[in-house]
């Protein structure tokens, strides 16, 4: 059974510190949906508010409708995998994945066959007697997931779950966690500083910054319409250029050019020079041209002393920009920039929101 979470208004001080300043944040069955911030931010004390590993000082937190905030942790129905795996040496695979239920008292041939089950959902079927120091890291980490949600849990919590893997294994994992979470449908809730793993995992991501959520939104949303330059500069690359309505960026791009215009490296072009004076365009001295497999990076350094950093498609004619040549972009389409309103009256609504 998969349920519900919302969290509203969550106060959380430890020592000194307001580390969550009134976090709300909801997830629909089913959902998979990741924190994502700076370390330091209040990721790990909000996964440990809804596990009820962390006391709550002032707000609610709902399974269901539900407010669980005086509920045991062990009552709360909630898996949770760590970074750490915190698997038991001295207990076989099997044994590893039955713990929950053998806590819970449930008769031994139950166990043994909840536990098969969740091997076979995690692809280590023929593994149940191994000790698990003989398995790999992602082999590790796939048990410690079957282990997590052995018990039938409404929630699933994921701590860092890839930090300890190499980045290959853990692209893998990205995918293969996601598919055994789509496969079970549990509503999940997963916490990393990793920018492409939680674009790749979520459904929609929650940015906090500095103990709050400054925007939950699907990774498309939050990569095309951030809502502020912290967010912009987060996820992916950004160049950001100042759009007053006046300059060449309320001209050439939108009619509603007034605050911070944001664009994305592959959304700039090279433009020959002769023609770009009738449009936006942003001229400077090539700093850095490096071919990276499927695109070419290629960094600007503008008179006034900022890289503008623009991706090129694999197959451009770069003859023309060696580090050291004077060079143009523009905007491939101008229907791509976003504009961040950081007028008054657009830090109102952000505020409100
Ligand atoms: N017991 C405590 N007393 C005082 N401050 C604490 C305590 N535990 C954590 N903090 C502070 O709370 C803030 C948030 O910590 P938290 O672990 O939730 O952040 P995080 O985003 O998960 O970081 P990381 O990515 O490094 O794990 C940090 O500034 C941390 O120093």
């Amino acid at each position: 059974m998969t349920i519900a979470l919302s969290i509203q208004d969550v106060h959380v001080t430890l020592g000194h510190n307001e580390v969550l300043k009134g976090v709300s944040l909801d997830a629909a069955p089913g959902e998979f949906v990741t924190l994502l911030g700076a370390s330091g931010s209040g990721k790990t004390t909000l996964l440990n508010v809804i596990a009820g590993l962390q006391h709550v000082h002032r707000g609610h937190v709902l399974f269901d409708g539900q407010s669980v905030e005086r509920r045991p942790p062990r009552k709360r129905k909630v898996g949770v995998v760590f970074q750490s795996y915190a698997l038991f040496p001295r207990m076989s695979v099997g044994e590893n994945v039955a713990f929950p239920l053998r806590a819970a008292g449930r008769p031994k041939a139950e166990r043994r066959r909840i536990a098969q089950e969740m091997l076979d959902l995690v692809d280590l079927g023929g593994m149940a007697d191994r000790t698990t120091d003989s398995l790999s890291g992602g082999q590790q980490q796939r048990v410690a997931l079957a282990r997590a949600l052995a018990a039938n849990p409404g929630i699933l919590l994921l701590d860092e779950p890839m930090a300890a893997l190499d980045k290959q294994l853990r692209e893998r994992m990205q995918v293969e966690i996601k598919r055994i979470q789509q496969r079970v449908g549990i509503t999940t809730l997963s916490v990393t500083h990793d920018q492409a793993e939680a674009m790749t995992m979520s459904d929609r991501v929650a940015i906090m910054h500095h103990g709050r959520l400054i925007q939950v939104d699907t990774p498309e949303q939050l990569y095309r319409r951030p809502v502020n330059e912290y967010v912009a500069s987060f996820l992916g690359e950004a160049n950001l250029f100042p759009a007053d309505g006046q300059g060449p960026l309320g001209s050439g791009m939108t009619d509603r050019a007034t605050g911070t215009a944001v664009i994305r490296p592959e959304d700039l072009v090279v433009l020959d020079p002769r023609q770009g004076a009738d449009r936006w365009h942003v001229r400077g001295v090539v700093s850095l041209l490096s071919f990276q497999g499927s695109r070419f990076r290629l960094e600007l350094a503008t008179p006034g002393g900022q890289t503008v950093v623009c991706s090129l498609p694999p197959h451009t004619d770069v003859s023309l920009l060696l580090p050291g040549s004077e060079a143009t972009l523009g905007c491939a389409e101008p229907r791509h920039v976003h504009i961040i309103d950081t007028t008054e009256a657009g830090r109102l609504v952000e505020l409100a929101a």
